[in-house]
């Protein structure tokens, strides 16, 4: 059930946007103003037609109805003018702060925490920068606008209905009365079945961002009439939604379109029996139902306004939810750049969970990396290899203890300067939808082309001079158009390229033939001479990169040493290399 607390929340949300129309306020207060103006020349008009009709007409005076008619005909003008104003203008603003929420939705997105991502889906985030906005857009440019000037409209057409013949204008007033309860037991349901759909519209994106992705699993499962049903019944289930959303307004708007049009009846009667009484001109009589025939778009119209603002509350709602979620690995107040790094790296008393679990994932790792060395970190699947090294870029930060950097807390380091000194390549290494070239940069903005050559040659990855276009070739999305093996080696050419004085590599060769791993590997041990690595190992062959080894079982490091001390002294090391060595056989 929609609760107060959820219009609260909307209506809360919705307001604390207009920041964001802040730098528009001139051109929207000038647009509010030719709209409010085009109105009050619309409802001149009338007032116009009571003189001629009370004048010239009754008094049979062809001269008056001049002038007259040529008012008439310059209100006319004018109200068209300003209407081609106001239409002219009205989307350009909404549009600027579109793209300005949008740009900072993704700036935030990029500020927050991988944990954060770990839980959102992509859909849900992707639904939130398009659907979302377009939503709130329309409430800007439309909505807001017309609900301004509609309530102007009523309460000036009003005032004067009371004026020219006030028991037939408080009739008019009155008629606000259904309008209300019917506008409020609408707001009821409408804003739960908005929110709903907009949720439906993010997992649906879900879907299709995922089956886009995985389509080569799909396919090779034989699964796309196993996935089409489950898209098909979240496609059922949005359309629903949306009919059941559709119906909604279609009910309210009928009560709305009922409401003028009765009391237009009423005021027909009963002004035509003022009339035949002689308390009413005919002039006053036309003009009155002029005057309030205008009404009826205004209250007609707001059916689809209230609708409007409900569903840009529940968008404002999805927006704050991203916005609002808190970028927790961010500077420290006093965090200084890194300068120059020796490259020891020490773990002291490191405990990790990851975020909304109790379950600790890492206890109590104390472990020094010297400056230069290489360590290999070796153990079962799912003991926390990929945690362990994933703290030291600050993907995640750590729940206790403390990892240091050359003596000093990574966390008193800024950011940047952390991530220039650490380098990272992961077993899944991610590629933009860009060029080859493109995609290194991100390594090293300002590498030139003789650095790129180079850490291509270490990473083995000469095979980007065979590409059609050479280092501008584009890869396609996620590197899809290049084997798992040249993404890897991608990936471990860009972890080079940043020269980092840390290296984290994450079983980064896991995808290359035998030779092809050891080529890298013998080119790699010429980086890893100088600098500090921390190795994850699955494959046993890598472990000879490492100057030094530490087992790791359960969340705790049970051995440390050189591959051949652990070997001949640690059965558990022996049992995970076998395992391991039976795992890239059967590969
Ligand atoms: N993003 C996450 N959120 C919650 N739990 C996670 C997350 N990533 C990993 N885990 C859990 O943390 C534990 C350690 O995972 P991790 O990936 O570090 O293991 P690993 O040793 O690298 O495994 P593998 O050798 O299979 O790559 C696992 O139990 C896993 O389920």
């Amino acid at each position: 059930m929609r609760t107060k607390g959820d219009h609260q929340s909307g209506v809360r949300n919705l307001w604390r946007l207009r920041r964001y129309l802040r730098p528009y306020r001139l051109q929207f207060t000038g647009l509010i103003l030719a709209a409010l103006a085009g109105t009050a020349v619309g409802i001149a008009v009338p007032l116009v037609i009571r003189r001629v009709v009370d004048g010239p007409i009754a008094h049979h005076d062809p001269g008056g109805l001049f002038a007259l008619g040529a008012l008439a005909l310059l209100l006319g003008v004018a109200e068209a003018t300003l209407t081609f104003i106001r239409r002219w203008s009205q989307s350009s603003q909404a549009l600027g702060m579109e793209a300005t929420i949008r740009q900072e939705i993704y700036a935030h997105l990029q500020r927050l925490p991988v944990a954060f991502h770990d839980r959102w889906q992509s859909g849900q985030l992707l639904a939130r920068v398009t659907a979302d906005l377009s939503v709130i857009r329309r409430f800007l440019s439309f909505g807001l606008l017309f609900l301004i000037v509609n309530l102007a409209t009523y309460a000036v057409v009003v005032g004067l209905l009371i004026q020219l013949h006030w028991p037939l204008g408080l009739l008019v007033a009155a008629s606000s009365v259904p309008l209300v309860v019917v506008s409020r037991r609408f707001t009821r349901t409408y804003l739960r079945t908005s929110r709903r759909m907009q949720d439906e519209q993010g997992d649906l994106a879900t879907q299709v961002e995922e089956t886009a992705r995985g389509l080569r699993t799909v396919k090779s499962f034989g699964r796309q009439s196993f996935m089409s049903d489950q898209f098909g019944s979240g496609a059922d289930r949005l359309r629903d939604t949306a009919v059941d959303k559709g119906r909604q307004l279609a009910g309210t708007s009928a009560q709305f379109d009922l409401v003028p049009n009765l009391t237009l009846a009423a005021v027909l009667v009963a002004g035509a029996m003022e009339v035949a009484a002689g308390r009413l001109t005919i002039g006053e009589l036309v003009a009155f139902v002029t005057l309030q025939l205008m009404l009826i778009w205004p209250i007609e119209s707001l059916g689809w306004i209230i609708g409007n603002a409900q569903e840009a509350m529940t968008a404002s709602d999805r927006i704050y939810e991203v916005l609002d979620a808190p970028p927790s690995i961010v500077d420290r107040p006093g965090a200084t750049k890194a300068g120059p790094v020796k490259g020891e790296v020490c773990f002291d008393n490191v405990w990790f969970s990851y975020p909304g679990s109790d379950v600790p994932v890492l206890r109590g790792i104390s472990l020094t990396v010297r400056p230069g060395e290489t360590l290999a970190v070796v153990g079962t699947t799912g003991c926390g290899k990929t945690t362990l090294v994933s703290l030291v870029p600050r993907l995640y930060d750590v729940t206790s203890g403390r990892i240091t950097l050359d003596g000093r807390d990574i966390r008193d380091l800024r950011m940047c300067s952390l991530r220039e000194v650490v380098g990272v390549a992961f077993e899944e290494p991610t590629l933009f939808s860009m060029s080859v070239r493109e995609n290194l940069a991100l390594g090293r903005t300002d590498a030139t082309d003789d650095e790129i050559h180079e850490a291509l040659a270490l990473a083995q990855a000469d095979f980007v001079e065979d590409l059609p276009w050479g280092l501008d070739t584009r890869v396609g999305e996620q590197g899809l158009s290049l084997s798992g093996g040249q993404r890897q080696r991608l990936a471990l050419a860009r972890a080079i390229l940043s020269r980092p004085r840390v290296l984290v590599l994450d079983d980064p060769l896991s995808a290359l033939d035998v030779h092809t791993e050891a080529l890298v590997e013998k080119a790699l041990a010429g980086v890893l001479s100088d600098t500090t690595a921390l190795l994850v190992v699955h494959r046993p062959s890598t472990i000879a990169l490492a100057d030094r080894v530490a087992l790791l079982a359960g969340g705790v490091i049970v051995a440390t040493g050189t591959h051949s001390e652990l070997l001949a002294t640690v059965p558990a090391y022996r049992a995970v290399l076998s395992e391991a060595a039976a795992i890239a056989d059967a590969a």
